[in-house]
């Protein structure tokens, strides 16, 4: 791990790398793939299946036959933690839905906001490196929470064409209606364009990797988008008194995601930072030995910041906008004020990132590399549209319509003018 003394005029996106907009390499790939499945439909999707994901594929969308099969061979310990796990996101979300609302500002008037799910929503559960059942719980049940009726996942299958039965449970369980072997680029241009098989959805929400992060931007506007979920990112802030055995395992739970992955360690305190490091190197080499993590070199492995003081850390985390932010800290509360940007926020000793990943009920799908300055958790709030509503009465109108009449000619608008006006003449 690099080991940075912060200095506040310092170039963060330079040192994270975070100034360079998407390699093109990766960009043109995802281009030509989306241009691909645009154009051949199913069969750019079996091509780019075999290419990147080394199946052949019988079949894309996931049969019943599967999703029983896969179910059946989980096992009750395991589905017990996926229902319970599901109950705490379900309860979690629940207090995030909004309803339909109306007030009357005057006698004969009516106003307010009629809230409606959306249709048709994608669901992208990550599936190259680590397989994710987690995810499809935090994905559909917020949507499952807003009232959508049509929830399409799709996921990387594995060699073998079959999807990973964790996975295809805890669809069942939570109630995902279609489900598809498909992941990446190719994947993400399905759900927005359509295909043969695939019916095109109104919005693709969930994290992925670089490839389905991009191709999500390059799709935005034929589609909605939630966010840019991309590799994971922890930033922990930690004083003097902290844990540093703590503290190296929770950065390496955010970097065996991905190499991409972006740990960083803010302290005070010189020494604790050696002991992270030394700690850091030690788990990857006697427990993990994650090929990801491993392969890396010593430096290229997330960073340390050095701060003179508590403040100065949340100043460093604010620029930096982490996905997730672990305090480490006395009283983590009492600091909540001085946190503006962070995707989610884990508070002492005994809140480490994983709780949240896996279990507590906040979603896990969360904005990266910087956007958290703009985006938030995906929530039930990314599944329902507004529509406005207006209700007056005869009377209300009559008591406004000439008002109405002269701004719609300030702006040169006589037809609006006349729309007010004919409902008063004679
Ligand atoms: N931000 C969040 O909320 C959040 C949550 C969970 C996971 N994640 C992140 O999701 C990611 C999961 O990544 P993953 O790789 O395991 O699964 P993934 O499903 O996102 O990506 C696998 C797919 O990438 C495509 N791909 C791989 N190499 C390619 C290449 N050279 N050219 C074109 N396409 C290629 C393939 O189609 C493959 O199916 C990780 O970065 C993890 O950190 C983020
Ligand atoms: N930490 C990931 C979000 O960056 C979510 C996750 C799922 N499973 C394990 N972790
Ligand atoms: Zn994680």
């Amino acid at each position: 791990m690099k080991t940075i003394i912060y200095d506040q005029t310092m170039d963060l996106d330079k040192i994270l790398k975070r100034n360079e907009d998407v390699r093109d390499d990766i960009r043109n790939a995802v281009l030509e793939i989306i241009k691909g499945v645009k154009t051949d439909g199913d069969a750019a999707l079996l091509y780019y299946t075999k290419a990147l994901d080394h199946c052949e594929l019988t079949h894309l969308q996931v049969t019943e036959e599967e999703i029983q099969e896969a179910f059946d061979s989980v096992s009750e310990s395991l589905l017990e933690i996926i229902r319970e796990a599901a109950g705490n996101i379900r309860s979690f979300h629940e207090k995030q839905l909004e309803t339909t609302w109306t007030y009357e500002p005057k006698p004969g008037v009516v106003l307010g906001q009629h809230i409606t799910p959306i249709e048709r929503v994608g669901l992208y559960v990550p599936g190259g490196k680590a397989t994710y059942p987690s995810t499809v719980l935090m994905d559909s049940i917020p949507a499952l929470v807003a009232g959508v009726q049509s929830l399409v996942m799709v996921t990387p299958p594995g060699k073998d064409g079959k999807v990973n039965p964790a996975i295809l449970a805890a669809a069942k369980i939570a109630g995902v209606h279609e489900i598809y072997k498909i992941g990446g680029a190719q994947a993400i241009a399905a759900l927005a364009y359509g295909t043969e098989t695939i019916k095109p959805v109104n919005k693709i929400v969930g994290p992925g990797n670089i490839y389905v992060a991009t191709a999500k931007k390059e799709v935005f506007g034929k589609v909605d988008i939630d966010m840019i979920a991309g590799p994971s990112e922890v930033l922990i802030i930690a004083d003097k008194n902290a844990n540093p055995v703590y503290a190296a395992a929770d950065l390496l739970s955010q970097a065996e995601h991905d190499e991409m992955a972006m740990p960083i360690f803010v302290t005070t305190s010189e020494d604790l930072a050696k002991q992270v490091i030394e700690k850091v190197y030690r788990q990857i080499n006697e427990d993990l030995g994650r090929k990801e993590i491993a392969k890396k070199s010593m430096d290229d492995f997330g960073f340390v910041f050095i701060v003179k003081d508590l403040d100065e850390a949340f100043e460093l985390s604010n620029k930096i906008a982490p996905e997730h932010l672990e305090l480490l800290i006395e009283n983590p509360m009492d600091s909540l004020e001085k946190v503006r940007n962070a995707g989610a926020i884990f508070m002492g000793a005994y809140t480490p990132e994983p709780l949240g990943d896996y279990f507590a009920g906040p979603n896990h799908t969360l904005p990266t590399s910087g956007t958290a300055k703009f985006s938030s958790p995906l929530g039930v709030y990314d599944f329902i549209k507004k529509s406005s509503i207006l209700s007056y009465d005869q009377n209300s109108l009559k008591n406004v319509y000439e008002k109405i009449a002269a701004f719609a000619r300030s702006e040169g608008l006589d037809a609006h003018a006349k729309a007010v006006e004919r409902r008063f003449e004679n």
